[in-house]
């Protein structure tokens, strides 16, 4: 089918179900380190690590048990064959082969990850697949193993767009946000390598994640946390000048905001907090809140100092819609189902582990490439 998803509630027809195969290890490095610095803290809730010698392998190299690997390639091969069985066209990314190899930038090198959060490099709009510059190194190339997938679509008559590629020197981060201690989410964090100058460095350059985006019809929402952030969503709003409204919010979080607020059909969010509603354009202020209680610590597994957590216990807002009423929703999340269940949703419950290990929930891990949708204007 054509490509053609204008917002994440109308029916889905056709999805992108990420692959986890061959995820066996985190690259401990500045772009990694930038990005899940709000993660890398001591807490009870995220699990402590202060220092990378202290993890299971040398280096930077941060090995993923296998067990966790294994079980999250079930729920995954689970999420599809769920998807597939309601009759929605399933496709998946080229799996990783194993002994791919490192990842050379000017001046940088970093092991690949499979395509996995496949919502982060990817932004949907309508008819348009545009690729958006990644901020961590390891996942430099994670759209190349959708290109056969974007390729399809770009011949049944999809645009195909690659926002500008960013060198990813060291001092191309603006690392005002990890610095700025009243951000993270209560120390002390582990602290982020100094930048090493290099004859590539070009200042900040543009870095965004589709999954900073909400898609609210002709309203964009975007996060903006950082000088990267800016400037890419900069670019965004140029590109698409004619066609959307481009919404910037300042720090809503660190960068994704697909555990913060998702739309869950027209006037109907499901939120992290009420103190949200101030941060939107005024029109979508009127919209129904829906706030889930704080998640519960015996909805996840347990792990130990050895286990990279990549994600807050707020992972399972990041919930996926199949229509306005059907949402496809963590199974270990009663307080979360029965709100929604209260809200008359009607909630498809799956198996995922180990969304905190490997930074996504049902959201991040998928791309809806079709929906039955039509650009419509919510304001
Ligand atoms: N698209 C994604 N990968 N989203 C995951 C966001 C997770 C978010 N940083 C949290 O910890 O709650």
């Amino acid at each position: 089918m054509k490509l053609n998803s204008h917002n994440d509630w109308s029916p889905l027809k056709e999805i992108i179900v990420g692959s986890a195969r061959n995820y066996t290890a985190h690259d401990r490095e500045l772009s990694f380190d930038v990005f899940f610095h709000e993660h890398l803290f001591r807490s009870d809730w995220a699990y402590p690590r202060l220092k990378k010698s202290s993890g299971p392998s040398a280096g930077t190299r941060w090995q993923i048990h296998e067990r966790y690997v294994e079980e999250l390639n079930e729920d995954v091969e689970g999420l599809a064959d769920t998807l597939q069985k309601l009759g929605i066209i399933v496709h998946r990314p080229v799996i990783l082969p194993p002994d791919a190899p490192a990842i050379r930038g000017f001046g940088w090198e970093a092991m690949p990850v499979p395509a996995l959060n496949i919502r982060d490099n990817t932004l949907i709009l309508g008819d348009e697949i545009i690729e958006t510059p990644p901020a961590i190194r390891s996942r430099y190339l994670e759209t190349r193993l959708l290109t056969p997938l974007f390729k399809k679509y770009y011949d049944e008559g999809a645009r195909w767009t690659t926002m500008p590629r960013p060198v990813l020197t060291d001092a191309s981060f603006d690392l005002s946000y990890v610095r700025d201690t009243q951000n993270t989410m209560g120390g002390p964090t582990e602290p982020v390598e100094n930048p090493l100058p290099s004859p590539y460095d070009v200042g900040f350059e543009m870095m965004l994640d589709g999954a900073q985006c909400l898609k609210l019809g002709r309203d964009i929402i975007v996060n903006v946390a950082n000088a990267n952030h800016a400037t890419a969503f900069e670019w965004l709003r140029r590109h698409l000048e004619d066609r959307y409204r481009l919404h910037q919010i300042y720090r809503m979080s660190d960068n994704h905001i697909d555990t913060m607020l998702l739309a869950l059909r027209p006037g109907v969010f499901l939120a992290r907090h009420e103190g949200i509603r101030e941060m939107l354009p005024d029109p979508f202020r009127k919209w129904q809140f829906i706030v889930p209680p704080p998640p519960e610590s015996d909805s996840f597994p347990k792990y130990d100092e050895s286990d990279l957590v990549l994600t807050s216990p707020y992972i399972d807002l990041n919930v996926l819609s199949l229509s306005p009423t059907d949402v496809l929703v963590n199974q270990a999340c009663a307080g979360l189902i029965r709100v929604l269940e209260n809200a008359r949703f009607n909630v498809i419950p799956v198996q995922h582990r180990h969304r905190r290990l490997f930074g996504g929930g049902l959201h991040c891990f998928t791309l809806d490439t079709v929906r039955d949708s039509v650009l419509e204007d919510l304001q």
